[in-house]
């Protein structure tokens, strides 16, 4: 379980661009972060692995401390942390086997990193996480052949490889065209459910964020103004989200999608 406690960020010692920021997220969960352009969502992340240490509050993974941890304690808590970007960030002539294995860096001796000599066991380790993101024949492709939606499976791949508790993505999709944005979300939440992983990830795709996260956290102005699965989701909560939002389609969507939700709900409970 990773919890994060009354976290605040400034930068420079200005006002705070992240504000009392209270989180928990458990093994499986997908949650996702909504919220305007500037709202902190991509310095919440930044902050949870550390990129961007917080101004006060704390970061407890499986209620281990990360502040005030000594360096080797911190790096051995950030290992537990895995990222993936909005560009994927691979290696174009490497092959898609060798970017996954620059997951597994971390636990990896420098030499077998220079030589690009992998042992039996890491290997088997990156081999299993493509397979799981759907991948398994293109293993051995030069990354720059594939297209960007299998990119960003990769880039998943190597999230996986690296064995995290927690995964952060910032706005995984935003290059993606619909159909490769919904297979990344679809692989991206159904490998960690079933690895017991946590999901923290950034979109500004309210009918994504709505498909396909079992919680949404809504973020404005540095603030959280709504923490709830996404059938909660509806007009005053986006306007919350968005202030002078006032988009009749967005309402719609949200009012549309919310209650299918509730209603596939209630058929599971039934049969359940
Ligand atoms: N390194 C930095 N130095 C100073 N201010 C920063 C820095 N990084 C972010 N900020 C400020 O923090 C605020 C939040 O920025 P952040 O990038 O986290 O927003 P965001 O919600 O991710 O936006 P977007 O959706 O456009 O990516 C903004 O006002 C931004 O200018």
């Amino acid at each position: 379980m990773i919890e994060v406690r009354d976290l605040y960020k400034s930068f420079n010692g200005r006002d705070y661009v992240l504000k009392d920021i209270n989180i928990r997220v458990n093994p499986g969960e997908f949650v996702v972060v909504l919220g305007p352009s500037g709202a902190g969502k991509s310095t919440l992340l930044r902050c949870l692995n550390y990129l961007s240490p917080p101004t006060a509050g704390e970061i407890l993974i499986h209620g281990e401390r990360c502040h005030g941890q000594r360096k080797a304690a911190r790096r051995a808590l950030r290992k537990r942390i895995a990222m993936v970007f909005q560009h994927h960030n691979l290696i174009g002539r490497l092959s898609v086997i060798k970017n996954v294995l620059v997951g597994r860096m971390a636990g990896i001796p420098l030499w077998s990193c220079l030589l690009q000599v992998f042992r039996r066991h890491d290997v088997d380790i990156a081999l299993a996480a493509i397979d799981e993101v759907g991948m398994a024949e293109k293993a051995y492709a030069r990354a720059d052949s594939l297209s960007g939606g299998e990119q960003q499976r990769v880039g998943i791949a190597r999230a996986l490889a690296q064995q995290p508790d927690l995964i952060l993505a910032d706005e995984p999709v935003a290059s993606l065209d619909p159909k490769n944005s919904r297979e990344t979300l679809a692989y991206l939440r159904s490998v960690c459910q079933k690895k017991r992983i946590a999901v923290l990830c950034n979109l500004h795709q309210i009918d994504y964020a709505m498909e396909y996260a079992t919680r949404i956290i809504g973020l404005s102005g540095g603030s959280i103004v709504f923490d709830g699965p996404p059938e909660k989701m509806n007009v005053s909560v986006i306007e919350s989200i968005y202030p002078g939002i006032e988009d009749d389609n967005v309402a719609k969507l949200v009012i549309r999608m919310s209650g299918e939700i509730r209603r596939q709900k209630s058929q599971v409970a039934q049969v359940g």
